[in-house]
């Protein structure tokens, strides 16, 4: 079950940003996504997750349906203000077809919080909650945008080893990230993969 990223080309807001990128990423194994500002990190990852089309390419699973087996975390954390943290990952468990949601309370210390409304809980509470909804997915591809936004080092680490777990639970990790999170993997820099534009020196420009 190798998820395999094919000559892709990717755009934003109809400007050209990567092309061609292509790598694997296999059952067991993170893959830290790198590269500064604004040069398509996220771009990427959403046209992983299926959330916009490719220009170019395919992402293929081997014996998955496109998008089946795959989680996506963004910017946005995806939780519910008005339910509880516990309601909040009923609902996504739920949608998930899954019903056990205490290993994601504990793994990312949020027993305490369950019965707290999600729209009363601090930034980096938050983050967690909305990190801790990976593990009612049951999907084995995690796409995971700046997950550590907002966390204390404490939970940098904890979140560390949630992802090494669902690693040695035959899981994946993609994660674009600007932190070492010490994860069994490689780093992929995608600015080799910038998309080449008349004027490259004004590459931010060109989304004006
Ligand atoms: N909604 C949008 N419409 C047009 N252009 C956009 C939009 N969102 C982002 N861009 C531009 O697309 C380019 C790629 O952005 P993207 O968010 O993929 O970069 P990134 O590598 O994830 O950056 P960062 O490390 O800052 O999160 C950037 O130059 C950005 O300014």
């Amino acid at each position: 079950m190798t998820m395999t990223i094919a000559g892709l080309s990717i755009a934003r807001g109809g400007v050209p940003v990567l092309e061609g990128v292509s790598f694997a990423l296999t059952p067991g194994r993170a893959l830290i996504l790198r590269g500064p500002n604004g040069c398509g990190k996220t771009t990427l990852l959403r046209t992983i997750a299926g959330l916009q089309p490719p220009l170019a390419g395919e992402v293929k699973i081997d014996g998955a349906s496109e998008g089946d087996d795959i989680a996506y975390a963004g910017h946005a954390d995806g939780i519910k203000l008005t339910l509880t943290v516990a309601e909040n990952l009923k609902f996504w468990a739920a949608i998930f077809a899954m019903d056990e949601i205490d290993s994601a309370l504990d793994a990312f210390d949020l027993r305490s919080l369950r019965d707290r409304q999600a729209g009363a809980l601090s930034a980096g509470q938050k983050r967690r909650l909305g990190l801790a909804r990976l593990m009612v997915t049951g999907r084995r591809y995690w796409i995971l945008d700046e997950p550590t936004v907002s966390l204390d080092r404490a939970s940098v680490q904890q979140f560390a080893d949630v992802v090494q777990g669902h690693l040695a639970g035959g899981g994946a990790a993609l994660i674009a990230t600007h932190i070492d999170l010490g994860l069994d993997g490689d780093t992929l820099d995608v600015s080799r993969f910038r998309a080449k534009l008349p004027d490259l020196d004004n590459f931010d420009g060109a989304f004006l």
